[in-house]
């Protein structure tokens, strides 16, 4: 009888909902996975059980999976490394990754949707500065992703980016199976943001629900959210179709329309009333959105992009709005009508572009100090 052919094995730093759920697709797709998870306990039910009560409960998964706490032992002789711990947590992960990772020919996958508080970095920049390599080396997969759904074997798409070609075709050759199928994309920034971007109008939306607003406030809020969205990611380099795909307007979809969304419930719950330290204490998984709002506008304001929606997410999380104010508009706005579309050239304002270009100019002036690029 003949052998099946050794699998590659690729290994998934991370053992929570996503980092399971993705686990689960390149299993399905055919790799070798072993998981990561940081709890022994955790690491031995993925291992022996083949469940995740706790983050996927009801969920079998695949009988080759793997699964271990011991870091080296879970990275030695992995093609592919996924990372999906919460954001604010990566870098140590990282920095306790370094020894193991030495190898340039395998990709580094973000699977993270945040911005690191106390850098402003997005996660593919800390990837970078940590493990100091090559940014072709380093791919991020965003698109509307709830994980459950997908578990559930429910189709999907994602994208994957990477300013590698090369690099975003090896890792959706992998990500990839019958249920779950990757693009690829080269705008890593535009790909990154969509998902930090969308967090933040999916808190807003929970919030609108919260309150009991309806269908024309949610429309409202979402349109003018992935405005704020094109205007900021294009600000800082991305490619306003960028936006409009997978990893921008479709994630945005899926994260306001679900209520499996923790960002969407974490809105929701602020919107009902409860102050930002009842809310984390209510939430067992991560809700990246509510650690990003503060990065994204400190950006926003470098940027002067105007980011309405966002900041009065910002106002309700501090408790200096009452959530019934929410709006698609600041009320404190002049009353000069404003043209629909986005400021970043595809409207008469050219304002997010006007500034990017003027900006450059005063880095140039200023022999590059402080330029903002793709890399750390
Ligand atoms: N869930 C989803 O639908 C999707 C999530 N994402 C993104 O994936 C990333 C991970 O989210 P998700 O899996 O949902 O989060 P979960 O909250 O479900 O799981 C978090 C995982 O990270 C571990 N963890 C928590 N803190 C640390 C730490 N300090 N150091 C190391 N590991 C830690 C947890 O371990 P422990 O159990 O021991 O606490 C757990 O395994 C986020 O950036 C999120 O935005 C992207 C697409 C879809
Ligand atoms: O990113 C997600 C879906 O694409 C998951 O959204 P939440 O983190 O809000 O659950």
């Amino acid at each position: 009888m003949s052998r099946r052919p050794e699998q590659p094995k690729v290994v998934v730093i991370g053992a929570g909902s996503w980092g399971t759920t993705f686990g689960k697709i390149l299993a399905d797709g055919g790799a070798q996975v072993t998981m990561w998870a940081r709890r022994a306990e955790l690491a031995h039910e993925i291992d022996e059980a083949k469940r995740n009560s706790k983050y996927l409960p009801g969920i079998n998964l695949p009988r080759s999976m793997r699964a271990t706490h011991d870091l080296e032992r879970a990275i030695d002789g992995a093609t592919q490394i996924y990372l999906s711990v919460p954001s604010q947590s990566a870098r140590d992960t990282l920095r306790d990754m370094r020894p193991y990772v030495g190898d340039p020919s395998v990709p580094l996958v973000s699977l993270m949707k945040g911005v690191e508080k106390k850098t402003n970095l997005r996660m593919s920049q800390v990837i970078e500065q940590e493990l100091a390599c090559d940014p072709a080396r380093i791919a991020v997969a965003s698109g509307p992703n709830l994980a459950l759904e997908i578990a559930q074997q429910q189709p999907t798409a994602a994208v994957i980016a990477s300013s590698s070609q090369e690099t975003a075709d090896a890792v959706a050759r992998r990500a990839r199976n019958a249920y779950f199928r990757s693009f690829v994309n080269t705008d890593v920034i535009g790909t990154e943001f969509g998902g930090v971007l969308k967090n933040l109008i999916a808190v807003a939306i929970g919030i609108v629900d919260g309150v009991g607003y309806g269908e024309n406030t949610k429309a409202s809020i979402i349109t003018r959210g992935l405005v704020e969205m094109t205007d900021f990611a294009v600000a800082y380099g991305a490619q306003p179709g960028t936006l409009q795909g997978l990893a921008g307007l479709g994630d945005l979809i899926a994260t306001c329309q679900s209520p499996l969304s923790r960002n969407n419930t974490a809105g929701r719950l602020l919107g009902q009333g409860y102050k930002f330290q009842e809310v984390i204490a209510q939430m067992n998984q991560t809700a990246e959105g509510l650690a990003s709002v503060g990065p994204v506008l400190k950006l926003a304001k470098d940027a002067g992009v105007e980011m309405p929606i966002v900041q009065q997410v910002k106002m309700v999380l501090d408790g200096r709005m009452n959530p019934r104010e929410i709006a698609p508009h600041l009320t404190t706005d002049d009353d000069t009508p404003q043209g629909e579309g986005t400021q970043n050239g595809q409207d008469d304002r050219g304002g997010a572009l006007r500034r990017a270009i003027e900006r450059a100019l005063d880095l140039l002036r200023d022999g590059g100090r402080g330029a903002r690029s793709d890399r750390p």
